[in-house]
């Protein structure tokens, strides 16, 4: 057995970060019958978690989740780079690949602190920086006051125990990964859309290092992936970032995609739904979805969206 570690997987800090990439590890271990030291943990600052105190659609988007791991990725201090997919902007360097992405977990949210969403008290407060899940909750619950609530999954059940908020919303998957199944009600992920991509880790690596590509390839989950490049395809439709209110679901069977997708005004007042099924690898199908939602859209929620790139 070789002493030095095969391969360095960057990932960021936080407890939900660093689960993930103990489950990335444990995967590439057991498909290539090494032990863990053949992996090594390089656990990484992402400005993201250093300022928090503002909505992420404020400071510079995804980027600021990505930057210093793809960074560290470029220059060769890591192999991989492990990342929550919905964390991931659109466009990615050339220099970077999705090497694989693993099987999903639950794609649904969950609402702490309420029984369900009939059952928020009118005009509570609501706590939620991500604008689809505040457009999405207004939609529904035009009378509560959703106040921005910022941080790792730990942070945020203290402030909403704390009383800053008296309900909130968080991804059932970060819930599970950390242990705290019991935590929240689940909102069904046909009424309740979830995010572009939620509950999909992906790990990334150097597009010609064909070594780590090959390693990785044995990992990866098709139909994980398949949903996941066709929700990042209809955010590419949509020109969408962090900041715009976008919800989407897709589910394989066979080779067929059902994918489902919502764009919001702002306040909520405005919902766009609309849905498509089609063949797994067909990219322009997604894109036909974004443009059918833009199209069906009242120009002040048009342009929340940038158009395609
Ligand atoms: N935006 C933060 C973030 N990124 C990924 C997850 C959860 C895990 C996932 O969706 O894969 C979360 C926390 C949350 O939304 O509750």
């Amino acid at each position: 057995m070789p002493t030095s570690p095969l391969i360095r997987l960057g990932t960021r800090r936080s407890p939900l970060a660093m689960v993930q990439a103990q489950e990335a590890r444990a995967r590439l271990c057991a498909a290539h019958g090494w032990g863990e030291s053949q992996v090594e943990l390089v656990p990484v600052v992402a400005s993201g978690d250093k300022v928090l105190d503002r909505p992420l659609a404020e400071i510079g988007g995804k980027a600021l989740w990505t930057r210093e791991l793809d960074q560290w990725l470029v220059d060769g201090r890591i192999d991989m780079a492990v990342h929550s997919m919905k964390d991931v902007e659109t466009l990615r360097p050339v220099a970077i690949a999705i090497g694989a992405i693993l099987p999903r977990a639950d794609k649904a949210d969950r609402l702490l602190g309420a029984a369900s969403l009939a059952d928020i008290p009118q005009g509570a407060k609501v706590g939620t920086s991500a604008p689809r899940r505040a457009a999405q909750l207004l939609n529904l619950r035009p009378d509560v006051e959703v106040v921005g609530i910022r941080g790792n999954v730990a942070t945020r059940m203290a402030k909403l125990d704390a009383g800053e908020a008296d309900a909130t919303f968080l991804a059932s998957a970060g819930l599970d990964r950390l242990g705290e199944d019991a935590v929240g009600v689940r909102l069904d992920p046909e009424l309740w859309l979830p995010a572009p991509a939620q509950a999909a880790i992906g790990i990334e690596c150097r597009s010609d290092d064909t070594r780590v590509l090959d390693l990785l390839a044995a990992i990866d989950h098709a139909p994980s992936r398949a949903e996941v490049m066709a929700e990042r395809r209809l955010l590419e439709g949509l020109g969408g970032g962090c900041s715009s209110p976008i919800a989407a679901l897709s589910e394989t069977s066979g080779g067929e995609i059902h994918l489902r997708a919502a764009i919001f005004s702002a306040d909520g007042a405005v919902r766009v739904v609309d849905e498509v099924r089609f063949e797994t690898g067909d990219d322009a199908a997604p894109l036909a979805l974004a443009s059918r939602l833009l199209a069906a859209a009242p120009p002040e929620v048009r342009k929340l969206f940038e158009g395609p790139a």
